[in-house]
């Protein structure tokens, strides 16, 4: 991304201290490169300690600023407090968190065990909560404003076959940020989401289409626009509600995907005509995504 990829001006997030978990690759990657670009301090977890690195020096050669990435893993609360402790030690408080890390695949349901149900809710339902919780509690005690943003999908408002435990949990996180916009609207904590629709990145065209390699999203006759989402366009839809200028901006959840989910419903109900070989294909690839991620993970 360049500087011309972003529609503000220049310091919009200066003295800004920003969260992005998840933030070492795609999606999370690129919101923390606009942050960084706008002069935050940008800060980002995941579980690969390798990957974290390479993001913050790539970033900060490109655009300077200070970027640090924190090996974390948000299933694990106490993770959670010692990261927090040491973005607070170093420099104060966070004024903005966002929920971007997730686990997801694609199975038919009645193949998940509650292992595979847990995968995938203890990162986005339960690790979501646990990082908005931390941070919130010290918000409160300090007096701290600040802006939660959690990324989900459009189907928490119409559901999605075939990613059930990603549906049930990201629905969670949409409540909860409505119930939280409220709860703790008079402590100047703001809670908003974004819903994208299909922005291509490796992590998830190996989990949602994962026997289709690089082919994966070439076609797009079904998509309103003729195209899948840009990164910056979802960068700038996250700086601006990260901005102190949205400071009335609570509570809502925007849907960035070219209108998709109108027409089509956005989710994988056309996988309901795989047969058990593609599924049990599918499954393999996905095990051995899995296998190659965890083998880089430190924490
Ligand atoms: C048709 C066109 C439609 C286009 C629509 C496009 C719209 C796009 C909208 C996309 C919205 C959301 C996207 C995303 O969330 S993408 C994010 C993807 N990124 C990641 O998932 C990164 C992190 N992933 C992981 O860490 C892992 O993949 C995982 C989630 C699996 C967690 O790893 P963990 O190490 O905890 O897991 P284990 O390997 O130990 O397995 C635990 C149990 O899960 C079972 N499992 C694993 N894979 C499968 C599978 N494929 N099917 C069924 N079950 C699975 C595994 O067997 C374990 O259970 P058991 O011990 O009981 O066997
Ligand atoms: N790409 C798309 O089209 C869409 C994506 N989304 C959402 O956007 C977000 C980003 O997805 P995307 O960039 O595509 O996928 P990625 O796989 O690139 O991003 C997921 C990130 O989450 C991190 N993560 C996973 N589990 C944990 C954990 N337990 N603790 C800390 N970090 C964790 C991963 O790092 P690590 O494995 O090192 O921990 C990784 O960096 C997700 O919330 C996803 O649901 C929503 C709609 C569409």
């Amino acid at each position: 991304m360049t500087r011309d990829d972003l529609m503000f001006r220049d310091g919009l997030l200066n003295g800004h201290r920003i969260l992005v978990t998840g933030g070492g690759t795609g999606l999370g990657k690129v919101m923390a490169e606009a942050f960084l670009i706008l002069g935050a301090e940008v800060f980002i977890c995941g579980r690969r300690g390798n990957v974290l690195d390479e993001t913050a020096e790539e970033l900060m050669g490109q655009h300077g600023g200070k970027m640090v990435g924190l090996a974390c893993d948000i299933r694990d609360a106490d993770a959670i407090d010692d990261m927090l402790d040491r973005i607070w030690n170093n420099g104060g408080a966070l004024t903005g968190l966002v929920n971007n890390a997730a686990g997801n695949f694609v199975s038919r349901t009645q193949d998940l065990s509650m292992r595979g149900f847990d995968a995938i809710s203890n990162i986005v339902f339960r690790g979501s909560f646990a990082v908005t919780l931390a941070c919130g509690k010290r918000w409160i005690d300090q007096g701290v404003s600040a802006s939660v943003l959690s990324i989900l999908a459009t189907w928490v408002w119409n559901g999605s076959a075939f990613t059930v435990p990603s549906a049930m949990s990201k629905a969670g996180i949409n409540v909860m940020s409505q119930s939280l916009a409220v709860e703790w609207a008079d402590k100047g904590i703001r809670l908003n989401c974004i819903a994208p629709g299909t922005f291509p990145t490796e992590g998830m065209s190996a989990r949602l289409r994962p026997t289709e390699g690089g082919s994966a999203f070439r076609d797009t006759t079904d998509y309103p626009m003729g195209r899948v989402g840009r990164m910056p366009e979802l960068a700038n839809l996250a700086a601006f509600l990260m901005s102190p200028q949205a400071e009335y901006v609570s509570g809502q959840t925007i849907a960035i995907d070219g209108a998709r989910y109108l027409a089509t419903g956005g989710n994988f109900s056309s996988m309901r005509s795989w047969t058990d070989e593609q599924w049990a294909e599918a499954r393999q690839s996905i095990r051995a995504t899995t296998a190659k991620d965890k083998a880089q993970r430190t924490a």
